[in-house]
């Protein structure tokens, strides 16, 4: 690629772009990383070879790129502590809830994209979702899509609403999924398993029912369908969550984070 990128913030999603990257033959010496907590600088020192800053600096007037990946409580603050130093560079944040507006007004620039990937990104089996504001052109949506693919799938999106959705769905997922393995285990174990067995069988069904999901043609109703014997236990579990109305409470859980997506960016986008 050949360019410099910068990151502000240096935690989950920072790490597992970086780590995309670098997997990828980008080199580190071409990486900087604004990060002030101490323990995340020495982490990334020790796991990728880079020398990250303390605060935003004149270093950063050679970036082509600044990847935006701190929280949206403090999105603000950092966008006025960087605004002095670059003025020309591709915008990208990951940001949940902040608008590509609130970004545009506190760097002073309309050269923003804004994604949603999810934590899978940190072994590169991540899905992130990207929007473009208006004024990004097609060859710097290409050199997004280029660094974000280094993490798993893209798949952009035409309206910036999406991304709050997005958030909900796959930006959030990975912890509902996670969520369910917990159940499974702690189920597992009431039922007589080992807890590390139970785990097992609940990680490898997860991968396994994704990749065939993946793999097949057929809806997911068909998919578990097939699962369900008329009368068997599958049929006895899937009656006593329907009867229990989780689908339905599955769903308001996330139309929560949705909700919540959008007071984050009410409430740490204001001018
Ligand atoms: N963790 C996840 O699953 C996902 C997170 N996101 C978004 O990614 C963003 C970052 O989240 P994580 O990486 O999980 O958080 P994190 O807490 O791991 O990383 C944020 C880092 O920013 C640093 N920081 C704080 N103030 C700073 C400042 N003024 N300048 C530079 N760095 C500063 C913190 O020390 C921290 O290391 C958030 O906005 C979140 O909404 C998006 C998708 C998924
Ligand atoms: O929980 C959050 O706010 C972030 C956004 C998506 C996943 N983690």
């Amino acid at each position: 690629m050949g360019k410099r990128i910068a990151f502000i913030g240096g935690g989950n999603m920072a790490s597992a772009i970086i780590g995309g990257l670098l997997r990828q033959g980008f080199s580190a010496a071409d990486i900087d990383v604004v990060e002030p907590w101490d323990e995340a600088r020495a982490r990334l020192a020790k796991d990728f070879g880079l020398a990250p800053q303390t605060e935003a600096g004149a270093f950063l007037a050679g970036a082509d790129m600044i990847v935006w990946a701190v929280k949206p409580q403090t999105f603000k603050d950092a966008a006025a502590a960087m605004r002095a130093h670059n003025q020309h560079a591709l915008h990208l944040s990951v940001a949940a809830g902040i608008t590509s507006q609130s970004i545009a007004q506190w760097l002073g620039s309309e050269r923003i994209i804004r994604t949603m990937p999810n934590t899978p990104a940190l072994i590169g089996k991540g899905i992130t979702a990207l929007y473009g504001r208006p004024a990004v052109t097609q060859a710097d949506k290409d050199w997004a899509n280029e660094v974000i693919a280094t993490t798993g799938a893209t798949v952009w999106l035409t309206a910036e609403e999406q991304l709050d959705a997005v958030t909900a769905i796959s930006g959030s997922g990975p912890a509902y999924m996670f969520y369910f393995m917990e159940a499974m285990t702690e189920a597992g174990a009431k039922l007589g398993l080992e807890r590390d067995q139970a785990y097992q069988l609940a990680v490898a069904t997860f991968i396994g029912a994704g990749e065939l999901a993946r793999a097949s043609t057929e809806p997911p109703e068909t998919l578990r369908a097939k699962v369900t014997s008329k009368g068997g236990t599958t049929y006895a579990a899937i009656t006593s969550l329907d009867e229990s109305g989780v689908k339905d409470l599955f769903a308001k859980a996330l139309f929560a984070a949705h909700k919540r997506a959008g007071e984050l960016g009410a409430e740490f986008g204001k001018a």
